[in-house]
């Protein structure tokens, strides 16, 4: 398979032909920037998604943690958040491919909003498929999506969220594949999604490693990540690892120096209420499938996720839905398995306290999904060495009224003390 013993295309015949297409298109304009794809892409992902964006010293939590502590600053990418790098990138390759209409999934609704935004930037026809679960708890992202002129669809069957979203998303697409494009919102799906969406997040590890030695003077390390899909974790990661099947970037010409190789890559899953699975109601009150999943297919790519011994998906839980999912990207799940990179987790209450910390800290209200990392950084700072990146990968405007209710409901300190 593509990584390893993960990834693959465990789809129907039916998606075939289109995954042949993107993967072609996959290989021309963005590993071999045809027409000056890739030219475009950083063009456009500069005036008008706001990058580079800075690798900013937080001055604060070096003197708590007694260690340079270095902020990925995603937030600050156009829409807050990291996901316009990987919509903007299928929105334009939609348009090289000569598509006409564009197609997603979003759960928590960041995705959407990303594509939606970036659809009315490159003048594409939007369809978003959102759960209606989630279409009842993202009104604002709702909004937004409608605002920049999409149109949502909600999904009745199932539980309503992004799970049912995805296959809804891919079911369109099978017969839809000649004028339209689907954009995934994260690492996962049949080959070449996994491989796409992490070559278009690389830019953030692409620009930390640069940045980082520009200011330390070395590579760091470690570099800490929260992980739902995965995106913004392979996008951080994918600059310190050696394309797992891809020869180039294996040997020394990539001018990847041996040190590398020593930069811990730790991936923060969402360890919701608790780790405890309870098989029997098919609950997961947690969505740390990297820790505590099992080999299975999801999406069309064999993963790690959370199922039940019969192989029946579980609910996945988090104070954050941008990390709620019972499954995760290949690519991470075969460096997990390696031991390149190490799945960590933190509980709602740890991601809480690590959204807190660092608006008061900082003066950086941080997405929960992101509070996950900081929340990691609080837990382990003694092993992460003397130099650290951690990746923001998005703003926490929209998990205000969130953080305000669960802060009151569990009596937490608005300003945690040490
Ligand atoms: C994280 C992101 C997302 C969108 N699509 C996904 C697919 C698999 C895993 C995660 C995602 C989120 N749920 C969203 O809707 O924006």
């Amino acid at each position: 398979a593509t990584f390893g013993d993960y990834g693959g295309q465990y789809v129907p015949e039916a998606l075939m032909p289109a995954l042949q297409e993107l993967e072609e298109a996959y290989e021309r304009y963005v590993l071999e920037n045809e027409d000056g794809f890739m030219d475009e892409f950083r063009e456009r992902m500069r005036d008008f998604g706001g990058r580079p964006t800075p690798l900013q010293r937080a001055d604060r939590l070096s003197e708590r943690y007694d260690r340079e502590i270095y902020l990925k600053r995603e937030d600050l990418v156009h829409g807050g958040a990291h996901k316009l790098n990987n919509a903007l990138g299928q929105v334009l390759l939609a348009k090289y491919m000569g598509k006409e209409r564009i197609i997603a999934e979003t759960g928590a609704g960041q995705h959407g909003t990303a594509t939606a935004m970036a659809a009315a930037h490159l003048d594409m026809p939007c369809e978003i498929y959102m759960g209606r679960t989630d279409v009842n708890r993202q009104r604002p992202n709702v909004y937004r999506m409608r605002m920049n002129g999409a149109e949502v669809n909600p999904v009745e069957a199932g539980s309503g969220t992004l799970k049912e979203a995805i296959n809804e998303t891919m079911r369109d697409w099978a017969t839809t594949v000649e004028n339209t494009h689907y954009v995934i919102g994260s690492v996962v799906g049949p080959h070449p999604f996994p491989k796409l969406v992490r070559d278009f997040q690389a830019v953030i590890g692409r620009e930390a490693r640069e940045q980082i030695r520009e200011k330390a003077g070395r590579l760091p390390d470690s570099v800490v990540a929260c992980a739902g899909g995965g995106s913004n974790t392979m996008g951080t990661f994918h600059e310190f690892v050696p394309d797992c099947a891809d020869p180039r970037f294996a040997n020394e010409s990539s001018g990847r120096s041996p040190r590398d190789d020593d930069v811990a890559l730790y991936a923060v899953e969402a360890g919701g209420s608790s780790l405890e699975i309870d098989a029997e109601e098919g609950l997961a009150p947690n969505s740390a499938t990297l820790s505590t999943g099992t080999d299975g297919v999801l999406h069309g790519a064999m993963t790690k996720l959370l199922q039940s011994e019969e192989g029946q998906i579980m609910e996945s839980h988090s104070v954050s839905a941008g990390l709620d999912y019972a499954g995760v990207g290949p690519e991470l799940s075969y460096l997990a398995e390696t031991g390149r990179v190490t799945p960590v987790s933190v509980d709602d209450e740890a991601a809480l306290n690590g959204f807190h910390r660092l608006s008061r800290l900082e003066g950086i209200i941080p997405a929960l999904e992101s509070s996950h990392a900081l929340g990691y950084v609080e837990e382990a700072h003694d092993e992460l060495g003397d130099l650290v990146v951690v990746n923001v990968s998005g703003r926490g405007d929209k998990d205000l009224e969130t953080v305000l209710e669960e802060t009151e409901k569990r009596d937490l300190e608005a300003a945690p003390e040490v």
